[in-house]
């Protein structure tokens, strides 16, 4: 069967890569967290003293962007993609609320942005990808055969994240995660460069009263249908 491209955007933490590496392990495809790429430039900028306080030293990450690496590899305990910092495993750091506060005002530079849909394109290329994000199917893959944009109350969204760093032992506040949550759409929402919105030919899913299986089911109908007829 001939395979596609599939874009997944939509608001913060609410399920999107869930939903994109169920389906991607069901269906044999590439799945790709865009969002992770973004964290691991905020990572290096962290650990790099790229950061002046709030201020982003602009000049200096311009220079170094070229020597930021970013892969995926296959854990097999998950079975799923773990992110990869110039050789590195930072998927556990990028996921901690200090990633999670800096990365929006990473993610509006234009240069960055450049820089990381030039990769995601070239990951992209032989279609077979499953990609999540927030300028997926209005930006990196314009022409994706199948679109889907996921919302959810902002509320529902920090309390499923907030389950999450618990369940890992992570310390976490339930007003910080929201407060969060609310910021980075707003950050995202308002940027100048792809902004997130949905692609007028992108699938609205609202999953804020779903749980994990219902929405994976839904998702692996609209593939069925998009390949199918
Ligand atoms: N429908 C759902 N109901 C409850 N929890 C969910 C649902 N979908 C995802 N989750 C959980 O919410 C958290 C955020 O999901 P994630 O897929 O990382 O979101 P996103 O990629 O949109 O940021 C994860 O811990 C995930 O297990
Ligand atoms: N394609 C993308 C993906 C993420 N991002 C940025 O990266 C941040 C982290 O993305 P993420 O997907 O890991 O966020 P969560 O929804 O998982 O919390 C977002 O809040 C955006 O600021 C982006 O600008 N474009």
């Amino acid at each position: 069967m001939k395979k596609i491209t599939i874009a997944i955007d939509g608001f913060s933490s609410c399920g999107k890569s869930t939903m994109a590496k169920d389906l991607a392990r069901e269906i044999g495809y590439i799945y790709i967290d865009s969002g992770a790429m973004y964290r691991a430039v905020t990572l290096y900028s962290i650990e790099n003293g790229i950061f002046k306080g709030n201020e982003i030293d602009t000049e200096r990450l311009q220079k170094e962007i070229g020597n930021i690496h970013i892969s995926f590899q296959l854990n097999p305990l998950s079975g799923r993609p773990d992110t990869y910092l110039n050789g590195v495993n930072v998927e556990n750091k990028i996921r901690s609320m200090e990633v999670s506060s800096r990365v929006s005002p990473i993610a509006t530079l234009g240069f960055v942005r450049e820089a990381m849909v030039a990769q995601q394109q070239a990951m992209g290329n032989s279609k077979g990808i499953v990609m999540d994000g927030r300028d997926i199917g209005t930006t990196v893959f314009p022409d994706a055969e199948l679109k889907i944009f996921v919302t959810a109350t902002p509320e529902i969204r920090a309390q499923r994240r907030y389950d999450e760093l618990k369940a890992k032992g992570q310390e976490a506040s339930f007003d910080e995660i929201l407060e969060n949550v609310k910021q980075r759409d707003y950050i995202d929402q308002n940027r100048e460069v792809s902004p997130l919105r949905k692609a007028d030919d992108a699938l609205l899913l609202d999953n804020t009263t779903m749980t994990i299986s219902q929405q994976k089911e839904w998702l692996q109908k609209q593939f069925d249908k998009t390949v199918k007829g």
